[in-house]
């Protein structure tokens, strides 16, 4: 994480709040003025990247993430280039004709779309083999793999360094791999593709789309067009929790490292191969965590939820949670608005739910929370803390 030393562009992400530190660390959003009940603080319109899983894939806009309940969407981006291999293309799919073409006006030369099908693609023939051969002793060889990952990691007294080793590892195995293939044979990877699961493939799509907008960036300061977009900017800022995420489920480091990477690199085009190094893709996905917005059906009979993907706005990362929030994030077609709940005093820090169901006790909104790492201490959990001291003495 970059530190926020002249980052005073953080302060532009909205005339009614200010990012600065808290009181239990890290950063949060503190109110400039005196805000009234309904005052929309923020509001994100495009997210950095987002995935969607790929059950849902036609019914659920690319754009928007709106649902289609069920239903095929009509309006789908095919690959443009020839696809003789396949007879059914894989696709990108929207809800209307707007939505497709706000997707095309910020893709640059067909390479996010292309990118994306590229992994359905692959992904697809991974599932086929799948069914069709028997893989056992490749499953049996991964698991080895993992539990000597995670006695290695136990064992280490340098969590961090160890980390970064198996990094630096997996670039170097890249390396010589590709060293030692001909100019031609180096063409067509596939076969160095490892096999990547349901969960891997969300990842590397949110991914591409990062390296997308890196790519887009350079391209138009190349060309002199406009600079940077703000989202993209605040990218370096964002908290990285990708060691306490590890630690906590090791096998991660050998899917972040031996699955995801070398997807990565032997699958991705030209025009994303310079961002595809250990410090970039690490530092993508250790944000991913704590920053991401869920993308979530509600069904307003029973309250069932169901996961759709994920997306990202670092300008809206600042909100930290509460308990007792005074912000609710509102999902409008394409875009997320942050509202005030009540009046807000100026100073005051503006925290949006994270998802607890505020009727529930302490330690439960404690244990949910826990999953991004975190002991809650917004000020209803620290009041409850203090009861609960209180009444020990
Ligand atoms: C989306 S980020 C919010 C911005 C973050 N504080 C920062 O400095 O980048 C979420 C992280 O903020 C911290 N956080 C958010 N709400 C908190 C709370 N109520 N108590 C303690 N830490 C909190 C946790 O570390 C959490 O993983």
């Amino acid at each position: 994480m970059k530190t926020d030393e002249n980052a005073d562009f953080l302060n532009t992400i909205s005339p009614y709040f200010s990012v600065k530190p808290t009181k239990y660390g890290g950063r949060g959003c503190f109110a400039n003025t005196d805000l009234v009940q309904g005052t929309i603080v923020h509001r994100c319109s495009s997210p950095l990247s987002s995935t969607i899983t790929r059950p849902f894939k036609k019914q659920v806009c690319e754009s928007c993430f709106k649902f289609s309940e069920g239903k095929t969407f009509k309006f789908k981006l095919t690959s443009r280039k020839n696809t003789s291999t396949s007879t059914s293309p894989s696709a990108l799919y929207f809800c209307s004709q707007s939505c497709m073409d706000k997707f095309i006006a910020l893709d640059i030369d067909d390479l996010y779309l292309e990118s994306v099908l590229n992994v359905e693609r692959l992904f697809l023939r991974i599932l086929k083999d799948r069914c069709q051969m028997n893989f056992k002793d490749e499953e049996e060889q991964e698991t080895e793999m993992i539990l000597k990952l995670e006695n290695e990691l136990k064992q280490s007294n340098n969590n961090e360094l160890f980390i970064s080793q198996k990094w630096q590892e997996v670039e170097m195995i890249c390396q010589l791999q590709l060293s030692k293939l001909k100019t031609k044979q180096r063409q067509n990877l596939d076969g160095f593709i490892p096999r990547i699961n349901e969960n891997e493939y969300l990842d590397i799509k949110y991914i591409i789309g990062i390296l997308c907008q890196m790519y887009k960036n350079e391209y138009k300061s190349l060309s002199s067009e406009s600079s940077s977009s703000l989202e993209l900017q605040i990218f370096p800022y964002l908290q990285s929790n990708d060691v306490e995420k590890i630690f906590k489920y090791p096998y991660l480091l050998h899917s972040y490292t031996n699955k995801i990477y070398k997807f990565l690199k032997f699958s991705t085009c030209e025009n994303l191969q310079p961002y595809i190094t250990p410090p970039i893709i690490r530092s993508i996905i250790g944000k991913t965590l704590t920053n991401v917005y869920g993308i979530w059906s509600i069904d307003e009979t029973n309250g069932n939820e169901e996961f759709f993907g994920y997306s990202l706005y670092p300008s809206a990362s600042f909100f930290n949670h509460s308990c007792h929030p005074n912000v609710i994030k509102i999902k409008n077609e394409g875009y997320f608005s942050f509202k005030l709940l009540r009046n807000v005093q100026k100073n005051e820090e503006l925290c949006v739910n994270y998802g607890v169901y505020i009727n529930d006790d302490f330690e439960t909104r404690q244990k949910f929370l826990k999953q991004w790492f975190f002991d809650c201490l917004c000020q209803r959990c620290v009041e409850e803390i203090n009861v609960k001291n209180k009444e020990k003495v």
